[in-house]
C-alpha cells in the first residue's frame, strides 16, 4: 500500500472559463497556465506520482515542453494512470479539495469524478471531489487565484 499527497495552484487571468477535472466551468475568468492549468489533474497526478516516488508533475511534463502548451490536463492523468498499472499497483481511493472564493464547484463535481474515474480506470466511487472557500482570506480569499490538494491510496493491483 502507498500514500500521495499533492497539491497545486494557478493564478486567475483573463479568460472566460477554467478547466477543473476535465469540465469546462464558465468563469469572469480564465486562469494563466502552460497547459490548460487544471488544478484538480495536477494535484491528484502529484498525489499519485508521490505515492510511486517517481516525482512530480513538471518533472514528467515539463513547462518548458511546447508538447503541454495549452495542453489537455486528462493526458497528465492517464499517463500516471499507465505508470501505475506498470508497476502492479491500483487506486484504492483519491480525495481532492479545491480551494477557491469562485467559482463554485459542488455542481459541477460529479462531472469530474467521472472524467478523473475514466482516466484512471476505476469505479466513480473511488474518487472524491470537494470545495471549500477560505472564508475571503489570503489569495484564494481575495481571488487571486486557485488551489487544490489531494491526497491519493494506491493498493497492489491483485
Ligand atoms: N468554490 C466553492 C466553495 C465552496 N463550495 C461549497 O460550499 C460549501 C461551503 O463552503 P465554505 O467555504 O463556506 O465552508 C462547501 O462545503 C462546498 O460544498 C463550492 O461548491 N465551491
Ligand atoms: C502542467 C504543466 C505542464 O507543463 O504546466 P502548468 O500548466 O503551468 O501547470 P503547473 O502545475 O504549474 O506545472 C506542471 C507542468 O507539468
Amino acid at each position: 500500500m502507498r500514500i500521495g499527497q499533492g497539491y497545486d495552484v494557478h493564478a486567475f487571468g483573463a479568460g472566460d472559463h477554467v478547466m477543473l477535472g476535465g469540465v469546462r466551468i464558465a468563469h469572469d475568468q480564465g486562469v494563466l497556465a502552460h497547459s490548460d492549468g487544471d488544478v484538480v489533474i495536477h494535484a491528484l497526478c502529484d498525489a499519485l506520482l508521490g505515492a510511486l516516488a517517481l516525482g512530480d508533475i513538471g518533472r514528467h511534463f515539463p513547462p518548458s515542453d511546447m508538447r503541454w502548451r495549452d495542453a489537455d490536463s486528462r493526458q497528465f492523468l492517464r499517463a500516471v494512470a499507465a505508470m501505475i498499472a506498470e508497476r502492479g499497483y491500483a487506486l484504492g481511493n483519491a480525495d481532492v479539495t479545491v480551494v477557491c472564493e469562485r467559482p463554485k464547484i459542488a455542481p459541477h463535481a460529479d462531472a469530474m469524478r467521472a472524467n478523473l474515474a475514466a482516466d484512471l480506470g476505476c469505479d466513480v466511487g473511488r474518487i472524491s471531489i470537494k470545495a471549500t472557500t477560505s472564508e475571503r482570506l489570503g489569495f484564494t480569499g481575495r481571488g487571486e487565484g486557485i488551489a487544490a490538494q489531494a491526497v491519493a491510496l494506491l493498493l497492489p493491483a491483485r
